[in-house]
């Protein structure tokens, strides 16, 4: 018996990077998963995904990470991919105006290919390559942050792959907004069946109406539904 494992207790999460090509999408998850930076890094074809365990807030988590292919003539091959998607990074690199532009259209084509409430999904906006020399940066944090507020993104974290800044952090905080709407959905689903069970009761209410009533009218009730002490013999 000393083999036998305990059944493993981590919450799978799909995690999706999109993202302008280059801005770093696959640094950031090779950085977060294998501790490794690749200053070469080649253009992703299609998608590729790595599983990494996290901690979040005492409760362990399995993130099943898929690096998309941010290049247009990919858009084929990574789509299909977006269903299911628990958690989606929406990325750009600070010394980059125009990824940072892009992220816009990059949230539309992943609410076209699954269709889920916008507001009601956990996207983190996540700035890319923080190391570069202030004189490099192209978008500044207020203008990132005021965009996060007119699309209702709550989460945004600057990050460095080069140096690891933040990336795992980037991840943590992915993970606690999916907790912070799975917390409201799970209040309402309980909200509803407190409803449900309520309606339940009143529907047994009116069976109990109906029961006398057919006794009423066409004498006895099938036997099932006899109670004897409102049909004595
Ligand atoms: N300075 C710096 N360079 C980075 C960082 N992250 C990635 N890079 C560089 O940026 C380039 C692109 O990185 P990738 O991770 O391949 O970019 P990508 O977004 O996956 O690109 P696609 O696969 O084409 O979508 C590479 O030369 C990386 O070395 C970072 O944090 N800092």
């Amino acid at each position: 018996m000393t083999n036998m494992r305990p059944p493993s207790k981590n919450i799978l999460l799909k995690v999706v990077i999109l993202g302008d090509g280059n801005v770093g999408k696959s640094c950031l998850m090779n950085r977060f998963v294998s501790n490794y930076f690749d200053a070469n890094s080649f253009h992703t074809i299609g998608v590729e995904f790595l599983n990494k365990d996290l901690q979040v807030d005492q409760k362990r988590y399995t993130l099943q990470i898929w690096d998309t292919a941010g290049q247009e003539r990919f858009r084929a091959l990574r789509t299909p991919f977006y269903r299911g998607t628990d958690i989606c990074l929406l990325t750009y690199a600070v010394n980059d105006r125009q990824s940072f532009k892009a992220l816009a259209s990059w949230r539309d084509e992943f609410l076209r290919y699954y269709d889920v409430n916008p507001d009601r999904f956990p996207f983190v906006v996540v700035g890319t390559k923080n190391d570069l020399p202030a004189a490099q940066r192209e978008v500044p944090a207020e203008e990132v942050a005021q965009w996060c507020q007119e699309h209702h993104v709550a989460a945004y974290i600057e990050t460095s792959a080069k140096t690891s800044e933040n990336v795992a952090t980037a991840f943590a905080l992915a993970v606690q907004q999916w907790q912070k709407f799975e917390r409201t959905t799970e209040r309402e689903l309980r909200a509803q069946s407190q409803d449900t069970i309520d309606l339940m009761q009143s529907v047994n209410l009116n069976a109990n109406r109906n029961r006398f009533c057919c006794a009423g009218i066409g004498g006895r009730p099938a036997a099932g539904l006899q109670d004897d002490d409102d049909y004595p013999n």
